[in-house]
């Protein structure tokens, strides 16, 4: 499996304000490079407070690249949800592409029946919190091998710890969020003694921000 982690912050490290109303931070240019990233993987995966904070579709995606890549199919969209906090009437249970949820034991039974009745795929991996590496493992025997993971900076930090990422993309804008309790590109608990090393890819101007291109040195 490889997992690419893409996401957009301010100069500060924020990704959204302390209010976590969406935000555009990247420009057209990003935008349409994020586009054709998710063209090119098998699934597009985003946390729970992602869902509830901006509603996303993920189902814009570069369908030309797409067609060259892939001649048939859409990237598949998946939820890390624990405890089922998806609203049924997300835009991403429209039935516009597989959706898959990412749960844990914590949903009750009856919540994971209504997110199949939706139209979701759900997988249990966990007790209280998604087990990630057994959650993705189940979707790599889905066959989906490349993982877009757009956020938000709860589910970001838990892929890092559980060494799961394979490459960082961010964006910085040219702004100022600010406030301690804005989500920032990795939040969680955070690392005190090892962290995860990161050897630099690729710097780049990109309209008003810089892309910058990690790859991750995992052991
Ligand atoms: N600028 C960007 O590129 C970008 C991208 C995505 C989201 N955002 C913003 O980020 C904010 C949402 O981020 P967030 O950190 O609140 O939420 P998140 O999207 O990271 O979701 C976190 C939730 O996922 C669930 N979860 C289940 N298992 C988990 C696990 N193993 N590890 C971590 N989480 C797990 C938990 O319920 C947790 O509350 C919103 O304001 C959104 O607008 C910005
Ligand atoms: N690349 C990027 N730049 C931003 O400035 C920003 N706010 C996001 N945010 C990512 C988050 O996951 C959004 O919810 C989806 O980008 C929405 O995706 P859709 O338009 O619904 O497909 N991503």
């Amino acid at each position: 499996m490889h997992v690419l982690v893409n996401a957009a912050m301010s100069a500060d490290g924020k990704l959204a304000t302390h209010r976590r109303e969406q935000l555009r931070i990247s420009g057209d240019a990003d935008f349409a490079r994020v586009d054709r990233r998710r063209a090119e993987v098998d699934a597009i995966v985003v946390g729970v407070g992602t869902v509830i904070a901006d509603d996303p579709s993920l189902i814009r995606f570069d369908r030309e690249r797409r067609s060259e890549i892939e001649p048939t199919g859409v990237p598949a969209r998946v939820v890390v949800d624990s405890r089922g906090r998806t609203p049924l009437d997300a835009g991403l249970l429209s039935g516009d592409a597989p959706t898959y949820l990412l749960t844990s034991e914590a949903t009750p039974p009856e919540r994971r029946d209504a997110f199949r009745d939706a139209g979701a795929r759900v997988i249990v991996a966990g007790t209280d919190r998604v087990n990630l590496p057994d959650a993705f493992g189940a979707l790599e025997r889905e066959g989906i091998e490349r993982l877009l993971v757009e956020g938000g900076g709860e589910l970001i930090f838990s892929c890092f710890e559980a060494e799961l990422v394979d490459e960082l993309s961010v964006y910085v804008g040219s702004l100022v969020i600010g406030g301690q309790d804005a989500p920032t590109l990795a939040d969680g608990n955070g690392f005190v003694e090892s962290f995860p090393a990161l050897t630099l890819r690729g710097v780049e101007r990109l309209g008003d921000g810089v892309l910058l291109r990690w790859r991750v040195e995992n052991e």
